[in-house]
């Protein structure tokens, strides 16, 4: 691997010209129509987004743009008010997130959700799925479960010592740091075996020693094969590890493409820095018309 900042960037992602909705040449994830609306705000409104299997996506976009709705309803924690998506193939539209993430699909979120009251180790149990001691039946013949549940304790431990916490096992998860958490909740996402994994935020309060660790476990998942879509604000962060970005404004998708092309679009500054100040954040996402030349020179003549 490339010495720190030049991470290998994977290509091939489209044959189509970069933008909104591009059809990927073998997609994990497919949306369509899918809008969510708070009243009178629509906070989510994509026509069609592909998600490429294999890849490090990022998905970028200024305060409010409806990033975290969008993976709430991609992952089956919040309802639209229209729209289908599938995921692999299968329609996930109204399947609980309990079920997307047995499937293959699994989300960490942006304040992390490790049970503070539990140890290290039984947050990460917590993570595996298809456990025989679930079921009443098998829970009644301890035989069965006890061999399934040393397997699964050797897995956790195994992925704690590669997120450097396997000395923390029998501590409460409440005694680890902002950025062990986010480790944590990474390291239980993994318990499943996801083939798509989904970090909102992953970054967001982990302190600089910690950041470098967390990037090369993001760019470790896709080395093992897995999908990678990740919600993140720090644009270095995002050209660094990601191989490919979707950038969200006013809950629509108004750009996509490889980060050294995204980032210097103007819709994309316009949607984080307004540089032209003169220009709406609604006209780069197409809910305010622009007038046209005609339209203007008329404007004038009539003043
Ligand atoms: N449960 C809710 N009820 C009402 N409005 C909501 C709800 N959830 C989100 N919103 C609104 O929907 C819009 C999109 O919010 P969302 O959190 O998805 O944006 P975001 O891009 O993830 O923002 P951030 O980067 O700040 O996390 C915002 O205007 C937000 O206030």
């Amino acid at each position: 691997m490339p010495a720190n900042n030049a991470r290998e960037k994977s290509t091939g992602i489209t044959t189509g010209d970069f933008v909104p909705g591009v059809s990927k040449t073998d997609p994990i994830m497919v949306a369509d129509n899918v809008t969510r609306h708070f009243g009178g705000l629509t906070a989510v409104d994509v026509d069609h987004l592909e998600i490429q299997r294999g890849v490090i996506t990022a998905l970028i976009g200024p305060n409010g743009a409806g990033k975290t709705t969008l993976f709430n309803l991609l992952s089956g924690f919040d309802k639209p008010n229209t729209g289908t998506w599938s995921f692999d193939g299968i329609a996930l539209a109204g399947i609980p997130s309990f079920k997307v993430s047995q499937l293959g699909q699994i989300r960490t979120f942006q304040l992390t959700k490790a049970l503070s009251m539990l140890s290290v180790m039984e947050n990460m149990k917590l993570g595996a799925k298809d456990q025989f001691g679930e079921h009443l039946w098998s829970a009644m013949f301890p035989w069965l479960w006890r061999a399934q549940d040393d397997e699964i304790e050797s897995k956790a431990m195994e992925l704690l010592a590669r997120f450097k916490l396997d000395a923390k096992a029998d501590d409460f998860a409440a005694s680890l740091s902002g950025g062990q958490r986010k480790l944590l909740e990474m390291a239980r996402a993994l318990m499943s075996d996801p083939t798509l994994v989904m970090l909102d935020e992953p970054m967001a309060g982990v302190n600089p020693a910690l950041t470098q660790s967390l990037l090369d476990h993001i760019f470790g998942l896709k080395e093992q094969g897995m999908s990678v879509l990740f919600v993140e604000h720090d644009m270095q962060m995002v050209s660094h590890i990601a191989d490919w970005v979707v950038v969200m404004a006013e809950g629509r998708i108004v750009a996509e493409g490889p980060p050294a092309i995204v980032m210097k679009d103007p819709a994309v500054i316009d949607a984080y820095l307004g540089s032209h100040q003169d220009v709406d954040l609604g006209v780069v996402t197409g809910r305010i018309e622009l007038p046209t030349p005609a339209e203007k020179a008329s404007k004038k003549g009539t003043k």
